[in-house]
């Protein structure tokens, strides 16, 4: 039999070659409760459907429709797979589990996470009841008959994770254990207690502590609770911490919050963003995992590293996306944010019917990440997109942070990050706004009964731009979405106004209604650049530059914020003249984005059906920028911002290294906030590395800029 030992060397030489196992994302829809199973309602209208890829579940994915009850609205997410309300924990072991308990007695570490909002199953799912077992307490059956077998020892350790404190649960009289990482990344658990096991009623006794003893002091109810189990599988007589053991992990992770619900002031939305902290982190880390990103940010909270040497490498991971199956606004925004964190979970459509309208398909590609093909079938109406983008590790940390200060300081470090990788990034930008264009021209009415599928090869002439060029998939969607992200706004019953005054001449004069719901208002956009219906013969003459990095930046982070805001969002008509100011200042100014008309596109020739020539894109140039901010305006405003974020450099080092007495100074922190900043600082050097930061302490986003403003003035005093 293999070895079981997995020394810390001979994983972080497995890492190099082929750096983690992927984190398989699942979902599963709590069985009804009996108070639940009287609403007969519940049953005829569900709000949460879930669509196998194949009926008799022998493929894999699953897509989950959700739908919000205040817009009827309904969004689609692909997961690796979803259980059924119906679908019975011994199920879920023997598809999931069993093989994940068989790897680990092969010597690999494994980690199973239950995520989801407030009474979605997660402990039921996890840890059951002394009635009717979870999958920790099957899996423990058949480690304990297992390490029988094969004369292993099984040990465990019992944790809970409140507000970043690790307390060993098997001892709660110990102080804090302290999360220790040795010179060579080995992470030690000082203090948490090690409990051999050698039958399940042992376990039982051991894992349900904290319900069979009353004198266990409970948590307030309100606090979080993250409760980890860790099973330690050990050569006889060999304590696992004299040699490390394999280990399966199970965790209940504390119930998702959705911070942005109506009426919750600052304090209260700092107060859920820090209850979430923990799903943040792993949902950080899930994300660079299954992106293969070389750097996987596992010290981002407590609980990703304790497991840190279970999630990475080659252990196998389990998320299980535990879902209400009565409507639940949390649950919502928890897979919305699920998807929007990880890559491997798609937000395959939106749709925000009246279903009955028209029965005309959209099929979208949306192949994000292997160049497969993701398609959807939805009724008329609908939109890609709106919350489904994909970001990276840090874009995911920033929307759920949700904050947006000192703009132009983050615009000057987009601009400048830019810069510096534009060389490297010459093919992909190309690509990218090849594809942004191709959204615009891309002659394709939503109206039509026929599938149709958006696709470069319907955009562009390939001998113009051919299909191997377009830079991997990745761009191309993340392009589409976010220009969907603009073009196509939340709330399909808007009536708007859009006035487009002749600043150019592709943009006619005129005032378009736009009534239609979404879907059209893009046709609308389209006609907007291209005067003719989309059988118009027409030969266009694309006299294509990228735009300045300032603008590229500027365009994108206000389709960032506008997709940023979920709740609350501006009206239609406001959007829309956000985005039609931007289309006619790129057009109006000294903007490299120029779509000439050929003579031929004027008056077309029949020869011309449908033919767009689209010429190579030409690589930006340093000179665009230089002479962009030649001006002194444009100097003034360039360096203001750079000073601007100079100070807010010198504030946050001042916040990661002042004592407490000089933190008491600042306007806005006092005893309390001092206290705790000195703690946050104990868990990590330098916890504020951005002005987002700063809302871990509470502060609210206007209070933050405040106090930035009264340094500001301060240095004027
Ligand atoms: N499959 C199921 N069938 C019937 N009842 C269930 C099922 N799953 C969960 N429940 C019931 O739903 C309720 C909530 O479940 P549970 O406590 O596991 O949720 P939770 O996500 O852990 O909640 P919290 O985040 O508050 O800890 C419990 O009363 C539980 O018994």
């Amino acid at each position: 039999m293999a070895p079981i030992t997995v020394e810390p060397s001979s994983v972080k030489s497995k890492r190099c070659s082929n750096p983690h196992t992927k984190v398989r994302i699942i979902g599963k829809i709590r069985g009804l409760t009996s108070k639940e199973s009287e609403n007969k309602s519940l049953g005829s209208n569900p709000w949460i459907t879930v669509k196998k890829s194949k009926e008799d579940g022998s493929s894999e994915k699953s897509t989950v429709f959700v739908e919000s009850q205040s817009t009827s609205r309904k969004d689609g997410y692909e997961l690796d797979y979803c259980y059924e309300q119906h679908q019975e924990i011994n199920h879920i072991y023997s598809r999931e589990i069993q093989p994940m308990v068989s790897e680990v007695f092969n010597g690999r570490n494994a980690s199973v996470i239950a995520l989801g909002a407030k009474g979605s199953g997660k402990t039921y799912t996890i840890q059951g009841s002394q009635e009717k077992a979870g999958l920790a307490v099957i899996a423990m059956s058949e480690i304990l008959s297992k390490a029988k077998e094969f004369g292993k020892s099984v040990y465990v350790s019992l944790y809970e994770i409140t507000q970043e404190h690790v307390k060993d649960l098997l001892n709660p009289d110990h102080p804090t254990i302290q999360v220790l990482e040795d010179a060579h990344g080995k992470i030690n658990l000082k203090g948490l207690s090690l409990v051999q096991v050698k039958s399940i009623s042992e376990f039982h006794n051991i894992y349900f502590y904290r319900d069979n003893f009353q004198n266990v002091p409970k948590l307030p109810i309100d606090q979080p609770r993250n409760k980890g189990l860790m099973v330690h599988i050990s050569s006889d007589d060999d304590k696992p911490k004299a040699r490390p053991a394999n280990k399966i992990n199970f965790v209940d992770l504390a119930g998702y919050e959705d911070p942005r619900k109506s009426g919750r002031d600052a304090i209260t939305v700092a107060e859920s963003n820090r209850k979430n902290k923990l799903l943040y982190a792993l949902l950080n880390v899930v994300n660079a995992i299954n992106s293969n990103e070389t750097r996987v940010p596992f010290r981002e909270s407590k609980l990703t590293r304790i497991l840190q040497d279970s999630l990475g490498g080659p252990s196998h991971v389990l998320l299980l996306a535990c879902l209400n199956p009565c409507f639940c606004q949390d649950s919502l925004s928890f897979i919305s944010l699920v998807s929007r964190t990880c890559q491997s979970v798609k937000q395959v459509l939106t749709d925000s019917t009246n279903r009955n309208r028209t029965s005309a398909k959209v099929k979208v590609l949306s192949s994000l990440e292997s160049g497969k093909a993701l398609s959807a079938s939805v009724g008329a109406k609908k939109q890609i997109g709106g919350h489904g983008r994909v970001l990276s590790a840090k874009k995911a940390s920033s929307v759920v942070k949700g904050r947006k200060l000192f703009d132009e300081v983050k615009r000057v470090n987009h601009n400048k990050t830019q810069l510096s990788s534009q060389s490297k990034d010459t093919s992909t930008l190309k690509s990218k706004i090849l594809l942004d264009l191709s959204l615009v021209v891309a002659p394709f009415s939503l109206e039509e009964e026929a599938t149709q599928v958006i696709s470069n090869s319907e955009c562009w002439n390939p001998t113009v731009e051919p299909k191997e060029n377009v830079n991997a998939e990745e761009p191309r969607s993340q392009s589409i979405l976010d220009l969907q992200d603009t073009l196509l706004p939340n709330d399909s019953n808007d009536k708007v106004e859009m006035d487009l005054s002749p600043q150019s001449a592709m943009l006619p004069t005129g005032n378009v209604n736009v009534e239609e719901p979404k879907s059209q208002s893009m046709s609308k956009l389209q006609n907007t650049f291209l005067p003719s219906a989309p059988n118009d013969k027409l030969k266009m003459d694309l006299s294509l530059q990228i735009p300045t990095l300032s603008e590229e930046g500027s365009t994108r982070e206000e389709s960032n914020s506008l997709s940023r805001k979920d709740y609350g969002s501006p009206p239609l008509s406001d959007r829309i003249r956000e985005i039609s100011n931007n289309l006619k200042s790129l057009c109006a100014s000294s903007t490299p984005l120029m779509i000439k008309m050929t003579e031929e596109a004027v008056a077309p020739s029949s020869s011309q059906v449908g033919c767009y020539e689209i010429p190579e894109p030409k690589t930006p140039t340093i000179e665009l920028h230089a002479a962009r901010f030649c001006s002194p305006r444009g100097t003034f405003s360039n360096r203001g911002s750079a000073a601007k974020q100079s100070l807010v450099r010198e504030y946050l080092n001042f916040l990661n290294s002042a004592n407490k007495e000089e933190l008491k100074s600042l306007k806005g922190i006092g005893e309390k906030r001092a206290t705790y900043i000195l703690e946050l600082r104990e868990e990590s050097p330098e916890p504020f590395k951005s002005l987002d930061d700063l809302e871990d302490i509470g502060l609210s986003a206007k209070q933050i800029k405040c106090i930035m403003k009264q340094a500001a003035g301060d240095l004027f005093n």
